[in-house]
C-alpha cells in the first residue's frame, strides 16, 4: 500500500502553478473535496480561437489583498460543486500544471469565487489520487516559505492609488442620505456612481452575465455596490443586487439580508428563533381569531400593524378591547395582512434608533413622539435626540443586524419593563436624523467598511 514513490503531504503545503504566474501558494490540503479549486475574482470569460478561456485575478497570498495576479486559462469545463455548507454553484473548470516537492503534474481546477477558510486553494483528492499521502498531523512538509521570500517572489505591490468604483444603487439622487453617501465616497477618493434602480438592467448569460445601465453602459466594472432600496422597488433592487453579488462584487448589504428583513413577518420570527425579544406578537388569517388574538396580547390597549406599512403609517393604537375588534376587523375586510402586538405604555412614545455597521453600533438616538401621539417616527411629527444606551441594548442591536447579515442597519428598539425589545431592523436606514443629532460622519463610515472589506488603503495624507 505505502508505495515509496508517493509523496507525503500534510494539512497544507505550498505550491506553484507556473503556468498561471503563481510562484507560491499555500494551498489546504483536503481530501474531503473533489476538485482543487482557486480563489479568484473578476472571472470573466472570452473567445480565442473558437475557444472559450477565462481570465480572472488571484490574491496568492493569505490575508494579502494587494498583491494580485492575472491569470488566463481555457476553461476545459463548467461543473456543479457543492460546497461543505451544502450550496450548489456552477464554476469555470481549468487545468492547469501544479509544482509540489520538485514534481509537475497537470491538474483540473474550478474557480470559485470565495475564500475557502481563508486559504487561497484547496487541492482536492482527484488531485492527490496515485500520488500523495497525506499526514493530517503534519503541516509544510515541503517547506515554509518566510514573508521576505514572498516579497522577493511577487514584489512590493504598489498600493492602490485609484479610488474604487463605488455604485449607489438607489431611486433619489436629491435624498439628503443619497447625497451624503457620495460625498463621503468622493471625499474618501472614490468614484462614485449613482445607480438608478429602474434605470439599470442585468444580462443573464452563463458565459457573460453583467448588469447594465440605460443606454447600454456596462456596470461590471464596480468595485462594490451600498444597495439603498425603498419598500416598493424591493423585489427589483435585490434582483439587481444579488446580480452584482454573483458577479463576485462587494454588496453592502447582501439581496438576502435585505429581503429577509424587509419580510415584517418572518423577520419577528427569526428575531424569537435566536432568542432575541420583541413585543408579544400574534398574527391570525380569521376574524373569527380576533378575540383570541386580542386577549393572546394581553387584551386593550394593543397596537395593530399592517404588515405592508412604513414609516409609521399603517401603525394604529386600539385603546379599547371594543376599538380593537373594529381596526382588526376593518382591516381584515380589506384583505390587509395585520398582526396585533402587545402596547409598550412605558415607552411613553420613545424608541430608539441604533444604527450599526459591520458589527457596531456607530450611532444612537432617541425619538420622542409629538404631543398626542405614540409613534415616534420622524415622519409622524417625532423628535431626535442623543441617547446614551446600555450594554444590554446595544448587544441586542448588534445581534439583530447580525441575524440577518446586515452590515449596515438601523435596529429599533423600545424600552419595556422587561428589558429593551425590539421593534424592527431596517436595511436602508436614514442618515439625515442621527447625522444631524449626533454630528457623526455616518456616510463616512459606511464608505470605511466597504474599503475595510476590500482590503483598500487610503494613500496618504488625506486619510
Ligand atoms: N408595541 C408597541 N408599543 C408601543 N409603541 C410602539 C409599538 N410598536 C410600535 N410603536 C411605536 O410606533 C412606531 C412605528 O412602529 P414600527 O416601527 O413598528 O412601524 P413603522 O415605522 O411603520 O415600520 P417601518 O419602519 O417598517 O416603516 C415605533 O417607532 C414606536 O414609536
Ligand atoms: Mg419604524
Ligand atoms: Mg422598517
Amino acid at each position: 500500500m505505502n508505495s515509496p514513490s508517493k509523496i507525503i503531504v500534510g494539512s497544507a503545503e505550498w505550491l506553484t502553478l507556473p503556468s498561471l504566474n503563481v510562484p507560491a501558494i499555500k494551498a489546504r490540503v483536503d481530501s474531503g473535496a473533489k476538485t482543487s479549486s482557486l480563489h479568484a475574482f473578476n472571472i470573466q470569460s472570452f473567445k480565442r480561437n473558437g475557444e472559450t478561456w477565462v481570465h480572472f485575478d488571484v490574491h496568492p497570498i493569505q490575508k494579502n489583498r494587494k498583491t494580485t495576479v492575472r491569470c488566463e486559462a481555457k476553461v476545459t469545463d463548467r461543473r456543479i460543486i457543492k460546497s461543505s455548507n451544502g450550496e450548489r454553484e456552477k464554476r469555470y473548470v481549468i487545468r492547469t500544471t501544479m509544482e509540489l516537492a520538485g514534481e509537475n503534474q497537470s491538474i483540473d481546477i474550478t474557480l470559485s469565487n470565495r475564500d475557502n477558510m481563508g486559504y487561497r486553494m484547496l487541492l482536492g483528492r482527484e488531485a492527490m489520487q496515485g500520488r500523495m499521502l497525506v499526514d493530517p498531523s503534519e503541516e509544510l512538509c515541503h517547506g515554509d516559505r518566510s514573508p521576505e521570500q514572498i516579497t522577493a517572489l511577487y514584489g512590493n505591490p504598489e498600493p492602490k492609488l485609484e479610488g474604487l468604483n463605488i455604485g449607489l444603487l438607489a431611486s433619489n439622487p436629491d435624498l439628503y442620505s443619497n447625497q451624503r453617501i457620495i460625498e463621503a465616497g468622493e471625499q474618501r477618493g472614490h468614484h462614485m456612481h449613482f445607480l438608478n434602480i429602474k434605470h439599470c438592467y442585468l444580462k443573464m448569460d452563463a458565459e457573460h452575465p453583467e448588469v447594465l445601465s440605460r443606454g447600454g453602459k456596462s456596470l461590471n466594472n464596480m468595485d462594490a455596490v451600498i444597495p439603498r432600496i425603498r419598500p416598493s422597488v424591493t423585489f427589483y433592487g435585490c434582483a439587481l443586487t444579488r446580480h452584482f453579488e454573483s458577479l463576485g462584487k462587494f454588496a453592502l448589504n447582501t439581496s438576502d439580508s435585505i429581503s429577509q428583513s424587509r419580510d415584517k413577518l418572518f423577520s419577528m420570527q427569526l428575531m424569537l428563533k435566536k432568542g432575541l425579544d420583541i413585543p408579544t406578537s400574534g398574527f391570525a388569517n380569521s376574524p373569527m381569531d380576533t378575540h383570541d388574538l386580542i386577549e393572546m396580547v394581553g387584551g386593550a390597549p394593543l397596537i395593530v400593524k399592517l404588515l405592508e406599512g412604513t414609516q409609521g403609517r399603517g401603525v394604529v393604537l386600539a385603546e379599547t378591547k371594543k376599538a380593537a375588534e373594529s381596526v382588526i376587523n376593518a382591516f381584515k375586510s380589506l384583505n390587509a395582512n395585520l398582526l396585533v402586538q402587545e402596547f409598550v405604555k412605558e415607552a411613553q412614545g420613545k424608541d430608539l434608533r441604533c444604527f450599526v455597521i459591520d458589527g457596531k453600533v456607530v450611532a444612537a438616538i432617541e425619538r420622542t413622539a409629538a404631543a398626542g401621539e405614540f409613534r415616534a417616527n420622524i415622519h409622524q411629527g417625532g423628535t431626535a435626540s442623543i441617547v446614551k444606551i446600555t450594554r444590554e441594548e446595544r448587544t441586542l442591536a448588534v445581534k439583530a443586524a447580525k441575524c440577518f447579515g446586515l452590515q449596515v442597519a438601523g435596529v429599533d428598539i423600545i424600552r419595556s419593563r422587561k428589558g429593551p425589545l425590539l421593534l424592527e431592523v431596517n436595511s436602508s436606514p436614514g442618515l439625515e436624523g442621527i447625522e444631524t443629532a449626533t454630528g457623526k460622519d455616518i456616510a463616512g463610515l459606511m464608505i470605511q467598511a466597504i474599503e475595510k472589506r476590500l482590503g483598500w488603503k487610503p494613500t496618504a495624507p488625506n486619510t
